[in-house]
């Protein structure tokens, strides 16, 4: 049985990979990173290497030391860092897996391979367990994203029976807009303490209603401390404020979407809203326009989720 941390529970900021104006990783900015999302954000867990962070286009050992630095840095001030491992080769899948567990990272977790696909749940399931086999003291998540691995099986089938296969199975990291298999999911493992981890960030309240324990996300990097209110809103069952919160997100999210939204405009708005510099983004992608970046920011001003001293103090704290 996985060594038993308290759940992971909260928002999670999948976190950006910082790069340097040519292109490498930047493990400079990363202690600072940790400070931010920490104090200015009120989040105090990370997950690493996952779409955000561009895993799948990082090399093995880029993978390795972005995860190291992370874990570093992090020691004492987040409550937990969870790795994305998962890869197209078991075997390099199984090498970060192990990695994770040595570095002591409180997670690991796992995309469906996405080139030659699982064709059902067993082959899902069996490509799952011998990842999670490699880190036999990790909690492990299933992270599902069907929209960007073409896997679309359910979340719901995979889970019926999965402890018995994977022993350290301890959640869902559900990146897709289908709430009624979301909700059976949730509803099917009431026994279980699984962490069901919602990752679309401008629906999380109607996820929330559904039984999400948690969320994980790119927009919870500058977000974080405007959806932490929405939760505090719903905890206190302040519903109609929730609300607010969640249309006040939308309207941002809605916003960007139509603009063209995606990793490389994610580092773009994080750079501004933070002061940190998150770089480039590795091709295929391309930086994000200027012209996106002056609206995004017009943006973020109008709704008060920037304003002009935090650009300032931002931009200050990075110079010195
Ligand atoms: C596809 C993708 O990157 N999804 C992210 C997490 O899973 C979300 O955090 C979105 O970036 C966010 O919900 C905005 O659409
Ligand atoms: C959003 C998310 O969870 C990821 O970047 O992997």
């Amino acid at each position: 049985m996985a060594s038993r941390k308290k759940n992971l529970q909260g928002l999670v900021a999948a976190t950006i990979t910082p790069m340097t104006e040519h292109g490498e990783i930047n493990l400079s900015v990363i202690g600072q990173y940790v400070d931010y999302l920490v104090e200015k954000q009120g989040v105090k867990n990370i997950f690493v290497n996952g779409t955000t962070g561009e895993g799948l286009s990082l090399s093995i050992s880029e993978r390795r030391r972005v995860a190291e630095e992370w874990v570093t840095k992090g020691r004492n001030k987040l409550d937990q860092v969870v790795i994305h491992v998962g890869a197209l080769s078991l075997k390099e899948s199984q090498e970060l897996a192990k990695h994770a567990a040595e570095i002591g990272a409180d997670g690991i977790a796992v995309i469906a391979p996405f080139f030659l696909k699982p064709q059902n749940k067993d082959d899902l399931t069996a490509f799952l367990k011998e990842v999670a086999a490699a880190a036999p003291a990790l909690p492990f998540y299933y992270y599902h994203i069907p929209a960007l691995t073409g896997v679309k099986i359910r979340a719901e089938e995979l889970l019926d029976g999965i402890q018995e296969k994977i022993p350290t199975f301890q959640g869902l990291k559900f990146s897709d807009t289908d709430l009624l298999d979301f909700g059976q999911c949730v509803d099917q493992n009431r026994q279980r303490q699984f962490a069901f981890l919602f990752g679309v960030d401008e629906q999380l309240l109607s996820a929330l209603v559904m039984g999400a324990t948690g969320a994980v996300g790119s927009t919870y990097n500058y977000l974080g401390k405007k959806t932490n209110q929405m939760l505090e809103a719903y905890e206190r069952k302040d519903f109609s404020s929730a609300l607010n919160y969640q249309f006040c997100i939308q309207r941002f999210i809605n916003f960007v979407i139509k603009l063209g939204f995606g990793v490389s405009q994610t580092k773009a708005i994080m750079t501004l809203v933070s002061g940190i510099p998150m770089g480039p983004p590795r091709l295929p992608l391309q930086r994000a326009s200027k012209e996106f970046i002056d609206n995004a920011e017009a943006k973020l001003k109008s709704l008060g989720f920037l304003s002009f001293t935090d650009l300032k103090n931002g931009n200050l704290e990075t110079s010195s």
